[in-house]
């Protein structure tokens, strides 16, 4: 018999501008990376569910008679996109033995799966029989949209083997994607994921998971941004762990104790990005560059003053600001901060020796460090040969 096999991939983000302030409803610019997470499905004929995620080391199976028994009658019903089903939350936390409050990376990442699974399959006869494998080239919990990333695979996945979207990819092709209409839906489910991984997301990343390019979102209204010049962005990595739920409710509870300290901030957020799109545009129009990547450049310094002021700094990127701007180049953090990964922009003219010593120095504060493509593809179905052969070796290995 032959086995039903879906091969998808999406790929992680860098914010530009926004990142906190997008969640209570202010614009964001985010542009999506080089950078895929990659997750192989296999429907199979047993009585089991596996999920292999050798990134996080978690590998965990479940016969499918445990599995429905978490399905009720209000899982059915329930099973939208609008609201997160709590009760079915609170039944897989009691099933998987994760107390709420936990941001433990196996833990939320075998929830957001489970609860997708459980609420896509809701309506089915059965639950079906199935063994998932998860690869990722981004490193996971460091800002770069890797839970947003898992989860779209996720989405596409188990909604592409439940039927209720399409599996474009056809004989001849190596790529495939889907209609607006079907990426509409994964998006949404891949938002529950990541409401299951984040608490508060504000969708950007899954947006960006799900569509690619350079995208403007504002609560919850997503524009593409195709008339942008393409920049070049050194992305570093300074390792030190974050978890992104814990930094969203800590900006949360600083609006709380300082309303009128911290909402002046995000607007201020608000018009950085307003601004930083604006110059963009004229960019591309033709106008002079060099005084536009100067701009870019302030409004990258006032954004990561911005977010230090929220709370979401860390001194790792403090040294990592001061050592770029030593050689004129311009830093902040990006995604949830705290650590985790930051941007630094390039002019088109950036010389390549300069670029070299830079990232010799932050290799030397122990940071990983790389130029990246941004603009990459959203989320796509592969054929096997399409896939880096190092990648598929992984996937096929479980
Ligand atoms: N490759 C992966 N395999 C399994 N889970 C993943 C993977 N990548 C991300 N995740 C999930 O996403 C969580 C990290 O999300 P988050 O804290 O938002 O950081 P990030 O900035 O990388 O999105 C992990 O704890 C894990 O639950
Ligand atoms: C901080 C935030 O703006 C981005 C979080 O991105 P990441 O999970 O750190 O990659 C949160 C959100 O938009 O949901
Ligand atoms: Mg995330």
């Amino acid at each position: 018999m032959q086995v039903k096999e879906y091969i998808i991939s999406a790929p992680g983000k860098a914010i530009l501008h926004g990142e906190h302030a997008v969640v209570h409803g202010k614009v964001a610019l985010a542009v999506s990376l080089n950078l895929r997470t990659y997750l192989r499905l296999q429907v199979t004929s047993g009585e089991k569910v596996f999920i292999n995620m050798p990134n996080i080391h978690t590998f965990l199976s479940w016969d499918l008679t445990e599995l429905q028994s978490l399905v009720t009658d209000t899982t059915v019903n329930y099973s939208s996109t609008t609201e997160l089903d709590t009760s079915l939350v609170k039944r897989l936390r009691d099933f998987v033995g994760i107390p709420d409050g936990t941001t433990d990376t196996g833990g939320m990442a075998v929830l957001a799966f489970l609860y997708i699974y459980l609420s896509v399959f809701a309506h089915s006869e059965s639950l079906p029989s199935m063994t998932l494998s998860v690869w990722s080239e981004l490193p996971t919990g460091a800002g770069l949209g890797s839970s947003a990333a898992f989860c779209v695979c996720l989405a596409t996945a188990l909604l592409s083997a439940q039927g209720t979207i399409s599996s474009p990819l056809t004989h001849q092709q190596d790529t495939a994607r889907w209609s607006e209409e079907e990426m509409e839906l994964i998006n949404r489910w891949a938002f529950q994921g990541e409401r299951i991984i984040h608490g508060n997301p504000s969708g950007v990343d899954n947006a960006v998971g799900t569509w690619g390019g350079i995208l403007r979102y504002h609560a919850g209204k997503i524009t593409p941004l195709n008339r942008v010049p393409m920049l070049r962005i050194l992305l570093t990595n300074t390792k030190v762990p974050r978890s992104t739920k814990v930094l969203v409710a800590g900006v949360k509870d600083k609006i709380n104790k300082f309303p009128s300290i911290i909402n002046p901030v995000l607007e201020s957020v608000d018009a950085v990005s307003r601004t930083c799109e604006d110059t963009l545009t004229k960019m591309e129009a033709g106008e002079s560059s060099p005084k536009h990547y100067s701009v870019l450049e302030e409004l990258i310094d006032i954004n990561q003053h911005h977010l230090n002021v929220m709370g979401v700094g860390h001194p790792s990127l403090d040294t990592l600001c001061r050592v770029t701007l030593a050689r004129g180049l311009h830093s902040k953090l990006t995604g949830a901060g705290g650590g985790g990964c930051a941007i630094t922009l390039l002019r088109p003219d950036t010389d390549g020796s300069l670029i070299q010593s830079t990232r010799e120095d932050l290799k030397e504060c122990g940071f990983d460090c790389w130029e990246t493509s941004i603009g990459a593809p959203g989320v796509q179905q592969h054929s096997p040969c399409s896939v880096k052969e190092d990648i598929m070796e992984i996937l096929n290995s479980y």
